[in-house]
């Protein structure tokens, strides 16, 4: 078996990490990426090795010399998040697809580097609105963070046309469907009847 990528990028509140967790929960074929990060651990909420390989700047920085990315990036002011060359490696060891989680400039060079293996998909918020009450509604960022959030926003809404598939997360049931009808034909392309 040939090992594929699939990325999901968007705008921070488009929804996703909960369409990529979802994906992971009903398709045992997939895997998730675990990238590496310089910001803090949210409490107990996350786990090291799973939700992130959480790392110092020093270690970061060491990475990118050594050329362990195949991108990396300052998604927040002074928060590094890069996706390891030997993630993907370990997933595909085990047989499975690397499913990524990362933001518009990512997604945009992890397809650039893995070209027709990847399939780069941009969840796309119904509004500019909606995404700002979801970011307030989830709870885990301050008033400033999500205004940066929001203000970032506008700017990546511009990048969707770049990307393979794009999926407007208005209803999230429907959002699922789509995604998940996207994975399965990208994994088991059908043969063309001649
Ligand atoms: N279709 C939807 N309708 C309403 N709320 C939603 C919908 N999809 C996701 N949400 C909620 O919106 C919030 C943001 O979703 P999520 O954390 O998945 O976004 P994200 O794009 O991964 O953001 P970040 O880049 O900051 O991690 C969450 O609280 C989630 O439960
Ligand atoms: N370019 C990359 N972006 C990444 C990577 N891993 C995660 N992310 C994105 O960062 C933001 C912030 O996430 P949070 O967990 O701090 O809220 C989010 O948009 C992720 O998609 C990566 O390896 N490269």
């Amino acid at each position: 078996m040939q090992g594929k990528i699939i990325i999901f990028s968007a705008p921070s509140g488009a929804g996703k990490t909960t369409i990529v967790r979802h994906l992971v929960n009903v398709l045992p074929e997939l895997s998730f990426s675990i990238s590496a990060c310089t910001r803090d651990r949210r409490g107990r909420s996350e786990i090291n090795g799973k939700d992130y390989y959480f790392i110092t700047p020093e270690e970061f920085r060491e990475k990118i010399g050594q050329d362990e990315f195949v991108e990396w990036e300052e998604v927040y002011e002074g928060a590094f998040y890069g996706t390891l060359k030997s993630e993907i490696e370990r997933i595909w060891s085990e047989g499975k697809h690397a499913i990524l989680d990362v933001d518009v400039k990512g997604g945009l060079s992890v397809k650039n580097f893995y070209k027709d293996r990847a399939l780069s998909v941009f969840v796309k918020p119904p509004s500019i609105e909606e995404l700002s009450k979801r970011l307030v509604a989830r709870n885990t960022d301050s008033a400033s963070s999500i205004s940066s959030r929001v203000f970032k926003a506008k700017f990546e809404l511009s990048f969707e046309d770049q990307f393979d598939v794009v999926i407007v997360n208005e209803n999230l049931e429907e959002a699922f469907a789509k995604a998940e009808k996207l994975v399965r034909d990208f994994i088991y392309p059908q043969e063309p009847i001649v």
